[in-house]
Parts: C-alpha cells; sequence; structure tokens
C-alpha cells in the first residue's frame, strides 16, 4: 500500500506586503511521512509553525519550496505544485480537514452542514442526512439544533457539527486542528473514540492537539515542530 502522505524539504515564509515586503520565515525543511493507520501529531510552542504546515498540506498556504504528495485516486500527487482543480477534487476526496472553528454557512442546517462533504461525492441526499443525524447524535448535539444554522451555536456546539462534517466521509488522510479545543470531558473522550476507530479503519491522521490528556491518548508519535525552525537551518 502506498503512503498516504510524505512531506518532503517543505520551506515557508510569509512576505509581509504592508510592512514593506518583510519576510518572516516560518518553517524550513519540514520532512515526514504519514503511514495508513496512525495519528502523528505536531508539537512545539505557539507560533512554531504547526497551523501552517496542517494548512499547506490542505493546499491553504501556498508552499514556497519542497513537495508534500499525496496517493490521490492512485496516482501521487504534489499539492506544492497542483492546479486549484486538483487541489479541490483531493479536498473531496482524499484530504479530509477538521479546522478549529465552523465556517458556517448562511440558512444551512446544522444537519445540511455535516451531511454536506458526502452529496459531494455523490451519496443520496437522505443517506447522507441520516448518517449526519447518527454523528451529531453521537456528538450529543441536542436534536433541536439539527434544523438550525449553525451561526448562533455555542463554541462547543460549533466545534462538534465541524467534527461530524470531517468525520462523516472516509478520506484516506485526516488532519485535525484543535478538534478538541472547545469540548468538555464527555464529549473529548467521544472524539478520542472517533478518532481510535479512523485509525483502526486506515486512516493516516496528522493533529495539533493543545490538550495533553487528549494527545497522550491519540498520539502514536509526536512530529517536534521545533525541528524545522528556519534559523536553525541558517546557523
Ligand atoms: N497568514 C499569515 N500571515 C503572516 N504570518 C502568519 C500567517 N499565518 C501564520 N503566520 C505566522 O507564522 C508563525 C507560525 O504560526 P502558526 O499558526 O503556524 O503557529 P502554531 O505553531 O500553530 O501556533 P499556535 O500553537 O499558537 O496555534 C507565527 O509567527 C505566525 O504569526
Amino acid at each position: 500500500m502506498a503512503t498516504p502522505l510524505v512531506v518532503s524539504e517543505v520551506c515557508k515564509s510569509f512576505t509581509m506586503h504592508l510592512q514593506g515586503g518583510i519576510r518572516l520565515p516560518v518553517v524550513a525543511d519540514v520532512s515526514f511521512s504519514l503511514a495508513a493507520g496512525e495519528c502523528a501529531v505536531l508539537g512545539g510552542p505557539s507560533g512554531a509553525g504547526k497551523s501552517s504546515i496542517l494548512k499547506m498540506i490542505y493546499g491553504s498556504y501556498a508552499i514556497d519550496s519542497g513537495q508534500v504528495i499525496v496517493t490521490h485516486e492512485g496516482n501521487l500527487v504534489n499539492l506544492a505544485t497542483a492546479d486549484p482543480r486538483t487541489v479541490i477534487a483531493i479536498r473531496r476526496d482524499t484530504i479530509g480537514y477538521v479546522s478549529q472553528f465552523l465556517r458556517a454557512v448562511p440558512r444551512v442546517s446544522a444537519r445540511d452542514v455535516v451531511a454536506e462533504p458526502l452529496i459531494a461525492r455523490g451519496e443520496a441526499l437522505e443517506k447522507a442526512r441520516a448518517k449526519a443525524e447518527h454523528l451529531l447524535k453521537r456528538l450529543n448535539l441536542p436534536e433541536r439544533l439539527w434544523d438550525l444554522p449553525p451561526a448562533t451555536f455555542s463554541g462547543g456546539e460549533q466545534q462538534r457539527v465541524n467534527i461530524a462534517r470531517g468525520f462523516i466521509t472516509d478520506h484516506p488522510v485526516l488532519l485535525l486542528d484543535e478538534p478538541t479545543a472547545s469540548l468538555d470531558k464527555a464529549n473529548r473522550e467521544i472524539v478520542i473514540d472517533m478518532i481510535d476507530e479512523k485509525k483502526k479503519a486506515g486512516v493516516a491522521l496528522l493533529g495539533i492537539f493543545h490538550d495533553q490528556d487528549v494527545r497522550d491518548v491519540v498520539a502514536d508519535r509526536i512530529i517536534d515542530v521545533t525541528d524545522f525552525a528556519p534559523h536553525r537551518k541558517a546557523a
């Protein structure tokens, strides 16, 4: 079986156009791979570049140099050079992402926000909605909220909608950016179980977890992002 994700010598800096074009190097020579069925966790202090690495892998941030190779529909694709249509197809079928905050779509119910990634992959509406309801129930989102748009939900409720949306598909790679940050202990336990089920299903997971208890339980391996600090490379 092909390695689902290989990150090789990736470098990233931000150019601050409003500050006279100053370049801020964030990470350099980021190299690691993810195996099917493992959960690797990005570690390191605030500002080390953990979220930036996830965003590059998801195609949200441009990559200055290096490669992010993903196995997509049986082919190896380099996300650093992929065209936007390919990035959209990879997001639909290969790489899932649970961000910290829900980007709520006005007037779309919580149930349909969760069902949408399955519908985009061709699942029948009723089946997708049934699966969405199952996940929302599992995550203890009160049934009275399912028909409502999540914009006015509490932080923890929005996060559970986001988790359900990210976990509803069977993407082979799943990126998790602090998925448990706003959750109480009971719901954190449920998300830990859901991560475990993904691992058993052969999904490769890469996450950021500031909560040490969650990290200790889910991490098969910690990738220390300070190893990719740009100044170390220049020294
Ligand atoms: N869009 C951006 N424009 C400019 N600088 C950015 C941008 N995104 C991130 N940075 C900078 O890159 C550095 C790394 O940020 P990043 O969010 O990746 O760190 P992190 O390790 O995830 O931090 P935290 O644990 O606090 O979330 C920071 O100095 C941040 O200010």
